[in-house]
């Protein structure tokens, strides 16, 4: 499945937050969008995934989903939003008993989701028992339950500390390698960008328009490899939105 988005333009009141953004996330990528505070990456992510709709422009979904999958557009967000009274497998039951799949086909589909992201061993446990990083990999198990065509990540990693995110990093790149899925992943972190994405989209400051799209060919799996590479390409980057990012502090700061 593709997401196209075309010439999305959004504005809150007087404010105009995005102008004009065109990009596509196709079959199997991952696309990172960076760019500096409030330019409007988490309102373009509710865009994409049909949550808000924009002032100009559109957001297209096209092709034809996986097979069984009960949800295409699928959201992962920083703060994990796991139900606290229930175990790790009820938070990932949850989303299958919403669309009525039920018995051994439910046990199934947790008993996959839950070996492809490490936590068997953790099934019966409850969320207030797990470290950030286990939390966090339970949303994206109970994001994979519900086989999305494309997931919609905001800052997922951003409430970790880094050694966590660096092994969560690794774990999205072994679930990439092993079963392609396509994202759309929100990242303030520069680091993230390039060892996730296929393609960079790079934002200007409030509004929020493409300064550049970066693409990176080096395969996902040989990046923790080659850092000092991705070291030169995450430099790049940051020099594209250096001036953005001054921009946008400063703004903020005569806000205050
Ligand atoms: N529902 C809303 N109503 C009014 N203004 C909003 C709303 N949502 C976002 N905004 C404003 O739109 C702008 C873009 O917000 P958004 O959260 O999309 O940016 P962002 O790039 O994700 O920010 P950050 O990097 O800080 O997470 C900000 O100025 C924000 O205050």
């Amino acid at each position: 499945m593709q997401l196209a988005l075309q010439n999305i333009s959004h504005r809150y009141g007087g404010t105009t937050v995005l102008d004009d953004i065109s990009f596509t996330v196709d079959d199997g990528e991952i696309v990172c969008i960076v760019g500096p505070s409030g330019c409007g990456k988490s309102t373009l992510l509710r865009i994409a995934g049909g949550l808000e709709r924009p002032a100009g422009g559109q957001a297209l979904v096209s092709g034809a989903p996986p097979e069984g999958s009960l949800n295409p557009l699928t959201y992962i967000f920083q703060d994990f939003a796991l139900l606290p009274w229930r175990t790790v497998e009820g938070n990932v039951s949850l989303v299958l008993e919403d669309h009525g799949i039920n018995g051994r086909e439910r046990r199934a589909v947790i008993a996959d989701v839950l070996a492809r992201t490490n936590l068997t061993d953790f099934a019966r446990a409850l969320p207030r028992q797990l470290s950030g990083g286990m939390k966090q990999r339970v949303a994206i198990a109970r994001a994979l339950a519900v086989k999305p065509a494309i997931m919609l990540m905001d800052e997922p990693l951003s409430a970790l500390d880094s050694q966590t995110r660096e092994l969560l990093m690794d774990d999205l790149i072994a679930l990439w390698s092993r079963e392609r899925f396509s994202a759309c992943y929100v990242t303030h972190n520069l680091n993230e960008a390039v060892r996730l994405g296929r393609r960079i989209v790079v934002l200007s400051r409030r509004p929020g328009r493409i300064r550049e799209v970066v693409e990176i060919e080096m395969p996902l799996a040989e990046r923790a490899e080659r850092l000092a590479e991705l070291e030169k390409l995450q430099r790049r980057v940051w020099e594209i939105m250096r001036e953005e990012a001054r921009e946008a502090d400063r703004e903020i700061t005569d806000v205050a």
